[in-house]
């Protein structure tokens, strides 16, 4: 499989979760960029709690990326513009619509797939996959 691909989140406070959907993303290409969103446009969700080029910084050192960018303020497209993926690959909860994206993306001119990654399960007692509950759980236990 050749071709770029691109992911995207928030990826604060990284876990298992986040591990098992950049693997789904590398493995439909042969290079993995990741769009780190800006703490200002994350609004569907508590802001986090790590500043940007923290999380820009521990996503670049994952293995299976290639590089990990901070997105652009304004406009989500001009990451993208500039990659030139083949593939944007969401995430299996992502609130994003993909048939809106792949509109955004003719409208540009912006040639490339869209898909979604698979979700993942705890495998064992006590694992969580989501910074939402780590952070509940930190609160929980040391709060
Ligand atoms: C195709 C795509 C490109 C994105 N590019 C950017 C970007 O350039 N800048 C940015 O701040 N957020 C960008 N985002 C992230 C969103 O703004 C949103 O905050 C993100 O989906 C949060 O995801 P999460 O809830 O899974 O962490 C992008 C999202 C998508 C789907
Ligand atoms: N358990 C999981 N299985 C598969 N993908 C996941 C899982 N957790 C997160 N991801 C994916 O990782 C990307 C970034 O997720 P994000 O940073 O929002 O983490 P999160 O842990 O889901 O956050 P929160 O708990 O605050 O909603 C998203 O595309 C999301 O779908």
């Amino acid at each position: 499989m050749t071709g770029r691909v691109i992911a995207q989140g928030t990826f604060d406070i990284l876990h298992p979760g986040h591990l098992h959907y950049l693997r789904d993303a590398a493995a439909l290409g042969d290079e993995l960029h990741v769009i780190v969103a800006r703490r200002e446009n994350v609004t569907h969700k508590a802001k986090p709690v790590l500043p940007d080029r923290q999380r820009r910084d521990m996503v670049d050192a994952l293995e299976m990326v290639a590089e990990a960018h901070l997105g652009h303020r304004e406009d989500i497209f001009v990451p993208i513009e500039r990659i030139e993926p083949d593939v944007i690959v969401l995430g299996h909860d992502q609130h994003h619509d993909e048939d809106g994206i792949r509109a955004a993306l003719a409208e540009r001119g912006i040639d490339c797939d869209v898909t979604r990654a698979s979700p993942c399960e705890p495998r064992y007692d006590g694992e969580l996959l989501s910074t939402g509950r780590i952070v509940d759980r930190i609160l929980d236990r040391r709060g």
